[in-house]
């Protein structure tokens, strides 16, 4: 603690976090936020209102991008009833997908692979078999097709389906609260635990809950979602095909590229494991719903838009977006794999030449290469990414826009939780490195 560096006093924690949080630690507003039970503090008005916000905001998305206007900002198209919403068949089709992608998950794995330390000083293993479930899923999802499964009626049940799939974020959240509650100190996340029912529940209890072997948050992270992303991207584009004879250059484009980072995601499964939502956050309602509806019923906006709005794309312009995207993708790989490479192994002689800072952890930093020209470099990537997705759908609509909007939001938000997390490790030297790297994810801009 004596050697952590003050922060200045002008910086002050996101006010997103203030409203989400029960209480934040005046004397050390950088440290993690206080646990155990509240002083009295009222129910957190933040976390409840983003528990109705996101669903909302989901079907207004989905409704939205099925209208002919298709504006973002504008009221939607109707409000629909349960009747619309509600559809025991599409219960059946999210719980039959879960049950396939859990079975493909207990699949022996290639490689199992160790977590960090725990606060215990044990390491949980995890299997690394998710792009060998991408596969699978490829594999019976074609089987299905070629015998006549009507993958192209996916489309018509997005609203049921992102229905069901919030009803079974919330009852497994609920059963994640519930369990938290018989499991030992030890295994409860840093924050989520505050004694506020409703932030807890939100933000979630428990760091890593698990059944035997069974991981509930990182499988929820990888598999489901995202495996579902894609594939609803399938049946959008098989829809197309059937509507106007043959899927467009633009359905083409975003297939390809959303399938190229879910495929990515999973072949560098184990880079998760390093992740703050792995490593510190607990489970609960954000992910759960984040992860089995937000991701396959929002990231497949683009592809969603297309199949009611057709857009003109030339092979001009169409190269000069997968020239986005390469360029993008080429930089989030580049930097994500350093900084894998380089955590793994410093005298990996592709890392060992790049200038580090010590820190009084032992552990070092990288100040050039890709982590020398912003903070950030990954998610400077992953947001060009973000752009050349949008940009297949033209420029006459906000609606497509929308992920690129939120995830930039989303990455700065997480940026500035990260910086404090980072200055709280490395005290000195990470405000060493924020001086010789001084931008965060854009150079000279941000
Ligand atoms: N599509 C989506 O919805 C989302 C995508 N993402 C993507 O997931 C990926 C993972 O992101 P995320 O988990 O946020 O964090 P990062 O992969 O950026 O990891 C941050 C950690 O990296 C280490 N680090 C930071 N600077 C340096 C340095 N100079 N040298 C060495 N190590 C450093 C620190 O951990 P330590 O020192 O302990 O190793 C820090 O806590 C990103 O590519 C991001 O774009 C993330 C969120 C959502
Ligand atoms: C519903 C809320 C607004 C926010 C929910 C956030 C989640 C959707 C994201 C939190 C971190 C994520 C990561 C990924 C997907 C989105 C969520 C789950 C990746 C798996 C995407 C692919 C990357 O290669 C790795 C990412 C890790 C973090």
């Amino acid at each position: 603690m004596s050697e952590r560096f003050q922060p200045p006093a002008q910086r002050r924690p996101w006010p997103l976090l203030r409203a989400l949080g029960p209480r934040w630690n005046s004397e050390d507003p950088w440290g993690e936020p206080e646990s155990g039970p509240p002083d009295g503090s009222p129910p957190s008005p933040g976390a409840a209102a983003l528990m109705l916000l996101l669903p909302v905001t989901m079907f207004h998305l989905l409704l939205v991008a099925r209208s002919g206007p298709a504006r973002l900002l504008g009221p939607p198209p109707y409000l629909p009833g349960l009747e619309e919403l509600w559809s025991p068949w599409a219960l059946l089709l999210c719980l039959t997908w879960l049950g396939l992608q859990a079975a493909l998950y207990l699949l022996p794995a290639r490689k199992v692979a160790e977590g960090q330390e725990l606060k215990d000083k044990s390491r949980l293993r995890y299997p690394i078999n998710g792009f060998q479930a991408l596969v699978l899923t490829a594999l019976l999802v074609g089987l299905g097709v070629s015998a006549g499964l009507p993958l192209s009626a996916l489309p018509e049940m997005l609203l049921p389906l992102a229905f069901a799939a919030t009803l079974t974020a919330f009852i497994f959240s609920l059963l994640l609260y519930l369990k938290a509650l018989v499991a030992p100190a030890s295994a409860l996340a840093p924050g989520g635990n505050s004694g506020n029912l409703i932030y807890d529940f939100f933000l979630g209890r428990e760091l890593n809950p698990r059944i035997c072997s069974f991981d509930f948050k990182y499988f929820c992270e990888l598999r489901p979602g995202l495996i579902g992303w894609v594939l609803i991207n399938l049946a959008l584009l098989m829809q197309e095909a059937e509507l106007r004879g043959s899927p467009s250059l633009a359905m083409w484009l975003v297939n390809g590229f959303q399938l190229l980072y879910v495929a990515d995601a999973l072949w560098y499964e184990e880079a998760v494991l390093t992740t703050m939502d792995i490593i510190h956050d607990g489970f609960g309602f954000m992910l759960a719903f984040g992860d089995l509806a937000w991701v396959p019923f929002t990231y497949s906006l683009q592809a969603q838009f297309l199949l009611y709005h057709p857009q003109p794309l030339g092979w001009p312009l169409a190269s000069f977006i997968c020239l986005i995207n390469a360029v993008g993708y080429y930089i989030f790989r580049g930097a994500n794999s350093q900084k894998n490479t380089f955590r793994k192994n410093p005298s990996d002689p592709r890392v060992a030449d790049l200038e580090t800072i010590s820190t009084a952890t032992g552990r070092r930093l990288l100040v050039s290469g890709w982590w020398g020209m912003v903070r950030h470099p990954n998610y400077l990537g992953d947001l060009i990414m973000a752009l050349a997705w949008s940009l297949p759908c033209g420029v006459f609509h906000l609606l497509p826009y929308f992920y690129f909007l939120y995830f930039t939001a989303l990455l700065v938000h997480r940026e500035d939780r990260d910086e404090r997390q980072c200055l709280q490790k490395y005290g000195l030297a990470w405000h060493e490195y924020c001086q010789r790297v001084p931008y965060r994810i854009v150079p000279y801009v941000y």
